[in-house]
Order: structure tokens, then C-alpha cells, then sequence
């Protein structure tokens, strides 16, 4: 078939979105969540499906649902347990329950019905059990005052959130009022809850608490769970491992420093160990997340990657015979699955990416999901012996009508004589001969690192595909480049960045293809920090036009954010102590510089950049008689999510740079 159609935003969001894969415990099949976007109706439905290992075709096992999602293989592999919210007897659950339906089929069924909502769980060993995260108010005793409590507050006429919190909102949504995050034990014979932590001072982490912040014992007789000792509660903790006897209730803290942060616990088969993630915070705030261990024999912790210069992402997953654990970890744009090998302290790659998302092992068989620059996420069985297995198909017959152009990833001299890596993705039928406009879209963070990845919101193939050689540079800070590039950055943001950026552009230009009147840059949260910190320090007309989006603009008027005690580490002051330190850091305080038009975007429920950055940011721009438009999603959080206004994301900007394409004036 000739593959000559552009890909378009809308051909994008009808691709099908793969969730995190659980593996049944026989290995031979797994459940993940997929989502089926309708443009029409604005909406992303998810259902359940099933996938075979051993090549089968795949299955749809839910489908009334609304948004089915994270679902689990029961230890026995006879249900998966999944969390929703559904209609069940004509009313829908005010919160999300906790649903499980046979894999061979059948109808859905709600297990009880909690008050306060289910989040991220996980089955105990006898599958008959599952704990799970809950928002409680913890002065109250059983579930049915959390009900009585729960309802009173959905019911109440007044709209306020009062709090004395440190941080009192996270992202997109305040931190529920009067309520922490307890682990809950949910009984599937009988529906009832029972709260863990009631009655204590125990709670995990507050901020976005999922599974993978506690973990059962092999034995089903404890729980270990990361737990801030701190009464202050913030994004900058130092969270201890707590180990909970069920039997008598007993609370053991098994590793505790106030130099270090531990998360992610993992029980070791055996039971005898315990891994986590490490961090060095009293170290430096930007140490990496390392491997940490427990054991129980002698009660001591310690950190078998402390010399092995990656980051560690959960979940950690223990091999079977408790010598190696498996996870996720960038490297250099990519992200690989890793073993990591306690007794040889070292690391090997298992499945190299592109981008592996997620992963689950089970009976010898490894299922990873993973994209790459030029696929969304596919499912791959990994059997021992055997080469790699796609298990299903999902996208590729909407993928084969278009040529997505390449990708290509160069290695250019950048700041402090330093190589930094670029990525090119290059559009359609590229032809040298020819001249061609050039987009920058420059990554968010600073800490984070775009690569052989495919992006569902700045997907770099639907902007190739409009014409532009798309080029997106890991500037020093960016992360999978080791410890001392991504530190970089610290107490001087912007400065390195700039270069490296205009490092990338030079060498563009130097290129016989590229059309020099038209050079854009874009970049959403720390990216659009560079696009205005760029159009106050790089010489007018060098870029034609800008698109910042959720941009931080101010770095004192940020003070409203949700990170900011990670963003004083980061800029080495406090603005009311030295704020030339943090004027030189804030793209507002070059605002004299300013004559590149700019388009600037917001979503007012962004808490991570609040949207009075966008506004001050575009008003600043129109004082200064500099051409700007603004788009402001009334909501919209950091990102845009809903199909439509994706879209319309999307016609904005590409409207906006066909307004400066100085070919066509
Ligand atoms: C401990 S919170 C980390 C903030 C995070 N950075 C990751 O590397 C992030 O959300 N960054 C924003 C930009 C930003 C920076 C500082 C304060 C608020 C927002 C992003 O680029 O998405």
C-alpha cells in the first residue's frame, strides 16, 4: 500500500493506548488497560484486555466500563481485580471500587463498596484479599463513620479547603482536605475494609500515592510501606521503610536516615529482604534514586548501586531466586529493563528500549511494554529461549498508511565542550536538496530526557509530518546522562540550557537543508521556561516565532507552585534571601529583551505552573507591542488531555507558525 498520507493530530488519537501489563501467574497471558480515544464524543474510554504469551489473539475482557483500569492477575490467576468507576444496580460509584471479573469471562462484580474510594492495590498471596490506598480522615474509627464523615463532606454547601498543610495542592487537585493516604485491607468474601493505619500516626507519602508504595510479605502476615516521619509533609521528605506485623498490630521502622529518603519497598520472595529506592537528599537534592536493600538477618540497609550512575524507577521486581531485581532505568534517551544483580553489584540490560514502560515477569516469561520513537507503546513476550514475541496488533494496520518520517540521533558539541545529545526526526519524503523550516521542541523537567520515545501530546512525528525537521536537544540537567550532567544545571538555570540549545541551532544552520528564515522553538513547563528565557537572551530574528506552553515565567511568582521546596534546592536561594540569584535565573527579568512573537498556552487547573505565569508572560509580551496570542484552557491541567482541546491545541499551534513562516510574507 502506497504510505503517503500526513499524519494528522486526529489519525494520533485514534491509535489505541496501551496500559501497564500483569502477567497471570502461569505466564501465559496478560491484562492491561486499553484506551480507545472518541474525538466525537471527547471522551478516552478504557476497557480490560487480555493477551496471549504464547500467541494467541488478543481479547477484550471488559466493556461497560467507563475508564476499567489498573488491572491485576489474582496470585492464583482465577480473577483479575481491576478498579473502576461503574454503574452496578442502576447508581454509579461516587469514588472508584474495586471490581473483579474472571479472565475466562463473565460479568464484572464490585467487591463492597468504600467510602472513601480505592486506589492503587495489590492482591494478598491467599487471592482472597487485596490492600489497597485510601484517602481517610484519620481521627475516625471503622467504615462506617469514614461513610457517615465521607458523605457529610461530598453533601456540605460551603466549597472551601482549608488547610495548614505545607503543600496544600499537588498538580492538578488539592490534597484532600482533613484526609491522609492509610492502606485498607479489602476481604472478597465478605466486602468489608478494615484500615491498616487507623488509629495511628502512620500514612504513606501524600503525594500521588499508589501500589507501589507498600508491598505485602510473601507470607501475608506483614506489610512494609514508605512512611515521612516528618509532621511537615513535603515533596522534599525523607521517608522511612515501616514494616507492619498484621498479627498485633506492631509497627517496625526498618530503615530510617535523615540524610536519606527510602520509597518503593519490595518484599524479597523469601521474605528475609526488603529493596527500596534510595536517595541522598542531605547529599545533594539531585542525587539520584538508587537501589537500596534490608535484610533481615542482620537489620542493617544499604545501597548495592551506589556505584552504578543511573536513576532506579519502580516498581522493583525481585527474580525468584532473590539475587536480582528487575526494573526500569533511563540510558542516554533510552529506557531499558535492567537486571540488577545483588551479589555482582551490577546492572545488565534485560530488554532494551526504545522507551520499556512498563514490566511484569511471572513463570519465567517477560512481558514488556515499550515504544519508540516511530510506534506508540506495543506488548512483547520475552520467553526464555525464544525471540521476541509481539502480542498484539493493535495499532499497526492505522500505522502502515503513513510514513512517518526518521529519526536520527546526532551528538553535537554543547556547553562546557561537553557532547550533548539531539534528537532529529525528519519529516516525511526529507529531501536534502531542499530547504527546510526547523522546529525546536524542547523538553520539560529540567530533569528529564525525550529520546526514542513516542509522546501522546508533543508527538514529534505529527509535527514532522507538517513539514518541519523537529529537533529536540537533551540540554545539560536532562536526565539518563549520569549524576554530574544532570547537576549541572543547579543554581544557574538557563544558562547551560541556552547554549546547548543554541549549540543545536547553529549546527542546524550550517546544514544546506535548512531554511534559516524559518527556525521555531517550542516547549512546554521547564521547555517553555527556555523559550522565554530564550527570547529575552537570543538575537531578535533568530527564532521566528515562539510557543510556550504552562511556561514558568517568574521564578519568585512560582513560589505558588506545588515543588517549591525541590525548586529552592534547584535554584540555590530563597527569593526573599537573595533574589538577584533568582532574578538571574527568570526569563521575567529580561523582559526588555523581548520581540519574538510568542504564542502562549495555559490550562487554569495546572497547580504545577500556575496559569498567572502564561498571563503575566503574554501581558508582558502585549505592553511591549510584541505579537502574541494566548490560548487558555479553562480545564485543562500541565497538560492537555481531552481530545478535542487537543486538537485544538494543535491547530493553534501550527497556526501560529505558519503566521511566521517568513517564506510566505
Ligand atoms: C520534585 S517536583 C519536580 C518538578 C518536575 N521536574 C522534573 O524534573 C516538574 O514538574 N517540572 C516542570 C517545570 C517546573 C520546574 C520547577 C517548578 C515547577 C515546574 C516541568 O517541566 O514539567
Amino acid at each position: 500500500m502506497a504510505r503517503h498520507k500526513p499524519f494528522t493530530i486526529d489519525d494520533l488519537w485514534r491509535l489505541a493506548r496501551i496500559g501497564a501489563p500483569s502477567l497471570s501467574p502461569d505466564g501465559a497471558q496478560a491484562v492491561a488497560a486499553v484506551t480507545r480515544p472518541d474525538m466525537a464524543a471527547n471522551r478516552s474510554p478504557a476497557s480490560l484486555w487480555l493477551f496471549s504469551t504464547l500467541g494467541g489473539r488478543p481479547r477484550e475482557l471488559t466493556r461497560c466500563g467507563d475508564k476499567d483500569g489498573a488491572p491485576r492477575f489474582s496470585p492464583l490467576g482465577d480473577l483479575v481485580g481491576f478498579v473502576a468507576r461503574r454503574e452496578q444496580e442502576g447508581a454509579k460509584d461516587s469514588e472508584p471500587q474495586f471490581y473483579v471479573i474472571p479472565p475466562d469471562g463473565g460479568e464484572a462484580r464490585r467487591v463492597g463498596n468504600v467510602a472513601t474510594g480505592v486506589g492503587g492495590f495489590k492482591w494478598f498471596p491467599d487471592g482472597r484479599r487485596i490492600a489497597f490506598v485510601s484517602w481517610v480522615r484519620p481521627g475516625l474509627k471503622g467504615a462506617a463513620a469514614q461513610a457517615k464523615a465521607h458523605q457529610a463532606f461530598t453533601e456540605r454547601k460551603e466549597t472551601g479547603i482549608a488547610s495548614d498543610a505545607e503543600i496544600v495542592r499537588f498538580w492538578d487537585h488539592m490534597i484532600p482536605m482533613d484526609r491522609v493516604p492509610h492502606v485498607l485491607v479489602l476481604d472478597l468474601d465478605t466486602g468489608r475494609s478494615t484500615d491498616l493505619f487507623e488509629g495511628t500516626p502512620y500514612e504513606l507519602t501524600r503525594f500521588e500515592p499508589d501500589e507501589s508504595c507498600f508491598d505485602i510479605a510473601p507470607d501475608g502476615q506483614s506489610l512494609v510501606f514508605a512512611w515521612d516521619p516528618d509532621p511537615a509533609k513535603r515533596t522534599d521528605s525523607r521517608p522511612a521503610i515501616v514494616e507492619l506485623r498484621l498479627r498485633g498490630k506492631r509497627f517496625q521502622t526498618l530503615a530510617q536516615d535523615a540524610e536519606w529518603g527510602f520509597t518503593t519497598p519490595a518484599y524479597a520472595p523469601d521474605g528475609e529482604a526488603v529493596a527500596f529506592r534510595a536517595c541522598h537528599r542531605g547529599q545533594k537534592h539531585t542525587m539520584p534514586q538508587q537501589l537500596g536493600l534490608w535484610r533481615r538477618e542482620d537489620g542493617v540497609w544499604e545501597v548495592p548501586s551506589a556505584n552504578w550512575d543511573h536513576e532506579v524507577q519502580a516498581p522493583l521486581h525481585w527474580e525468584d531466586d532473590g539475587q536480582a531485581l528487575l526494573f526500569t532505568a533511563e540510558q542516554r534517551g533510552r529506557q531499558h529493563l535492567w537486571r540488577f544483580d545483588l551479589p555482582d553489584r551490577r546492572a545488565e540490560v534485560v530488554v532494551e528500549g526504545g522507551w520499556v514502560l512498563a514490566f511484569d515477569k511471572a513463570a519465567g516469561t517477560v512481558v514488556t511494554l515499550a515504544d519508540t520513537a516511530d510506534h506508540p507503546a506495543r506488548l512483547q513476550a520475552h520467553l526464555p529461549g525464544e525471540d521476541v514475541r509481539r502480542m498484539e496488533h493493535l495499532n499497526d494496520r492505522a500505522l502502515a498508511a503513513f510514513e512517518l518520517g526518521r529519526t536520527e540521533e546526532v551528538w553535537i558539541t554543547g556547553a562546557l565542550g561537553d557532547a550533548v545529545q539531539v534528537w532529529l526526526h525528519y519529516p516525511p519524503g526529507f529531501d536534502p536538496k531542499k530547504k527546510h523550516p526547523v522546529l525546536h521542541t524542547i523538553h520539560g523537567g529540567p530533569h528529564t530526557a525525550p529520546g526514542d520515545n513516542w509522546h501522546w501530546r508533543w508527538n514529534n512525528k505529527v509535527f514532522a509530518a507538517q513539514g518541519y525537521v523537529v529537533a529536540s536537544v537533551n540540554y545539560h540537567g536532562s536526565s539518563s546522562f549520569g549524576h554530574a550532567f544532570k547537576d549541572s544545571i543547579s543554581h544557574r538555570w538557563g544558562e547551560l540550557e541556552l547554549q546547548d540549545i543554541e549549540a543545536a541551532t547553529d549546527w542546524l544552520l550550517s546544514k544546506r537543508w535548512v531554511d534559516k528564515r524559518r527556525v521555531f522553538a517550542s516547549g512546554g513547563s521547564y521547555g517553555g521556561y527556555m523559550v522565554a528565557w530564550m527570547n529575552g537572551h537570543c538575537a531578535p530574528g533568530r527564532y521566528a516565532a515562539y510557543i510556550c506552553h504552562a511556561g514558568c515565567y517568574d521564578w519568585t511568582a512560582m513560589f505558588a507552585d506545588d515543588c517549591w521546596p525541590w525548586t529552592g534546592d534547584e535554584m540555590g536561594a530563597w527569593y526573599w534571601e537573595d533574589p538577584a540569584k533568582i532574578a538571574s535565573q527568570s526569563p521575567h527579568a529580561f523582559a526588555s529583551a523581548f520581540s519574538t512573537p510568542t504564542l502562549v498556552v495555559h490550562g487554569a487547573l495546572d497547580y504545577r505552573v500556575p496559569d498567572a505565569q502564561g498571563f503575566a508572560y503574554y501581558n508582558t509580551l502585549k505592553a511591549r507591542g510584541v505579537p502574541a496570542r494566548m490560548l487558555w484552557f479553562p480545564d485543562e491541567n500541565h497538560w492537555v488531555l481531552k481530545p478535542r482541546n487537543s486538537r485544538q491545541w494543535h491547530q493553534a499551534f501550527f497556526d501560529w507558525l505558519t503566521r511566521y513562516d517568513r517564506v510566505k510574507t
